[in-house]
C-alpha cells in the first residue's frame, strides 16, 4: 500500500518548469504531504534534477491538496518505516531544510506547515503564505523535537521568547501573525500563494544566477556569525565578489544597462 498517494504510481513529488523557476510540488495530499522516505526520495530527485539544470535559477516549493507539508510521517513513524530516504540525507527532505540548495528556494505556503513543513518554511529564503495557512512546531507533543533546523533556526527568524512559545507548546501561528514576526514575506489571498509565489521567483529569475547564488550564501553565511561576522565574512565577501565581477555575466549586465536592453544571462 503507497502511504497518502491515491495511484501507487503517483510520484510523491512533481517537478514543472516554468522559464527559469522550478515549480515542487510535495504530492502525498492524502496524508497532507507528510514526509516519509518516498517523498523524501522524490524531492531529492526533483532537487538534484534542478540543481543540474543551468535554465532553472529559482525554485518554488508548495504542497498538493490543502496543506503544505504536516511534518515528518507520524504513521510511517508509528510502523517503525523510514521518514527520510536513505541515500538522499544531501538532498530530499533533508536538502530542503540544510541549505544544500545554491540557488534561491520560495516556500508557497498553501495550508499546513507543521512540524517539518514550518521547518521546510524556515529554510527556504522566501515564504509566501496562503491567507489561511498556519505554522507550528507540535513536535513535542508527539515526543520529539524540531530537528530539521526548527530549535536551530526560529530564533534566528522570530524574536526569542516568540520562538520558544512556538516550540515549547506547539502553538502554532496563522498567516498574519507569522507575517508580523517575519517568517512570511507576503500573506496571499486563500488559494492564490503558488501563484504570488510564482509571480515572485520571475522577480528573483530577473537576477543574473550567479549573483543571486552569492548573495544567498553570503546573507545566510553571515547570519550564522552572528553580531561578530566581521573580519571573517569580508574575506568571504572579496571571494565571492572576485568571482562574480569577473564572470561573463558582470560585464552582460553593464553592457546591457549601457545598451538599454534586457540582460542575457548566461549563469557564467
Ligand atoms: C532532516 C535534516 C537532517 C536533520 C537530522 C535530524 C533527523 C530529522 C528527522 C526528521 C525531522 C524531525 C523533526 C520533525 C518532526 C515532525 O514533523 S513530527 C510531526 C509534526 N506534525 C504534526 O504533528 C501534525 C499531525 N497532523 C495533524 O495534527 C492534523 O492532521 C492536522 C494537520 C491538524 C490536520 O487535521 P485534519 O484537518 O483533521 O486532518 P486529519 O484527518 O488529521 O489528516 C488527514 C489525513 O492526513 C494524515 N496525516 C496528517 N498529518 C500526518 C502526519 N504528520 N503523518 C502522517 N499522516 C498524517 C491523517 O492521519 C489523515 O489520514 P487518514 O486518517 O488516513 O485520512
Amino acid at each position: 500500500m503507497t502511504h497518502g498517494n491515491p495511484k501507487a504510481d503517483e510520484p510523491a513529488a512533481l517537478l514543472e518548469r516554468r522559464g527559469a523557476v522550478a515549480l515542487i510540488t510535495l504530492n502525498r495530499p492524502r496524508a497532507l504531504n507528510a514526509v516519509n522516505a518516498a517523498l523524501s526520495a522524490a524531492v531529492g530527485e526533483a532537487l538534484e534534477e534542478v540543481a543540474a539544470d543551468p535554465e532553472l535559477h529559482v525554485i518554488v516549493v508548495t504542497g498538493a491538496g490543502r496543506a503544505f507539508c504536516a511534518g515528518m510521517d507520524l504513521k510511517a513513524a508509528a510502523a517503525d518505516e523510514p521518514v527520510m530516504a536513505p541515500g538522499h540525507e544531501d538532498w530530499g527532505f533533508a536538502g530542503l531544510v540544510n541549505h544544500y540548495i545554491a540557488k534561491p528556494v520560495i516556500a508557497a505556503v498553501n495550508g499546513f506547515a507543521l512540524g517539518g513543513g514550518t521547518e521546510i518554511a524556515l529554510a527556504c529564503d522566501l515564504v509566501v503564505a496562503d491567507e489561511n495557512a498556519q505554522f507550528g512546531l507540535p513536535e513535542v507533543r508527539r515526543g520529539l523535537f524540531a530537528a530539521a533546523g526548527g530549535v536551530l533556526r526560529l530564533p534566528r527568524q522570530l524574536p526569542k521568547k516568540i520562538a520558544l512559545e512556538m516550540a515549547l507548546t506547539g502553538r502554532p501561528l496563522d498567516a498574519a501573525e507569522a507575517a508580523r514576526w517575519g517568517l512570511v514575506n507576503r500573506v496571499a489571498p486563500a488559494g492564490t500563494s503558488v501563484e504570488a509565489a510564482l509571480e515572485l521567483a520571475e522577480t528573483v529569475a530577473e537576477g543574473a544566477p550567479l549573483a543571486l547564488q552569492a548573495t544567498k550564501r553570503l546573507i545566510h553565511r553571515s547570519d550564522a556569525f552572528g553580531s561578530d561576522w566581521e573580519p571573517a565574512m569580508w574575506d568571504e565577501n572579496e571571494r565571492e565578489w572576485q568571482a562574480v565581477f569577473a564572470s561573463e555575466d558582470a560585464r552582460e549586465g553593464a553592457l546591457a544597462f549601457a545598451e538599454k536592453r534586457a540582460p542575457a544571462w548566461r549563469g557564467r
